[in-house]
């Protein structure tokens, strides 16, 4: 499936110098997110995890569908004040300014092989927190996986101990 005839590129979105990749129409044509979720759950299938974890708005939009698909656990990672029970939460900084995120401190369970799903890997930032905040409750993170992946942003090495997968990569 040729998935970037899917994706809408705006120049200069939110702030000067962001190629911003909008995911919508590619949400908008059924059978191409279905194929796209299909090709993720897969890849969630092969990790052997048993619970998904979705940052808040679009991590939601892959990380629900994987889950209900494959009869898993889904975890919502939220922004910050959102979650009425107690939370492990952190914050973080991302291609366009700052964000915070949360996760109940019930949600994971030591040993829990946790799959994170997003649609975007840029900065990385939302992703380590992430990653960060699942640790702390003791799941494995035994996989991240993105619809996009944009390899011209520097990202360090933070993620180089994690198998991460995306269905496409921008240069
Ligand atoms: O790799 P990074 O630099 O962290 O960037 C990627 C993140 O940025 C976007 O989310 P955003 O925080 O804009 O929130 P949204 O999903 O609610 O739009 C995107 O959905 C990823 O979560
Ligand atoms: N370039 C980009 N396009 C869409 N979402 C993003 N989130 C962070 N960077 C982004």
């Amino acid at each position: 499936m040729d998935y970037k005839q899917h994706i809408k590129i705006i120049e200069d979105y939110p702030t000067e110098g962001v190629q911003f990749k909008d995911i919508t129409p590619l949400l908008q044509n059924g059978e191409v997110y279905k194929q796209a979720i299909d090709d993720l759950a897969e890849y969630v299938k092969s990790r052997n995890a048993n619970v998904i974890a979705g940052p808040e708005a679009r991590g939601f939009v892959l990380g629900c569908p994987i889950a209900y698909t494959l009869q898993k656990s889904f975890v919502p990672v939220r922004k910050a004040g959102k979650l009425p029970r107690p939370v492990v939460e952190t914050h973080y900084g991302l291609e366009y300014g700052k964000a915070s995120l949360a996760i109940h401190s019930d949600a994971i369970q030591p040993g829990d092989r946790v799959i994170i799903t997003d649609d975007l890997l840029a900065t990385g930032g939302t992703i380590e927190a992430t990653i960060q905040l699942v640790e702390e409750l003791g799941g494995a993170v035994v996989g991240c996986a993105f619809l996009i992946e944009l390899a011209y942003i520097d990202r360090g090495e933070e993620l180089q101990d994690y198998d991460v997968f995306s269905l496409m990569t921008y240069y």
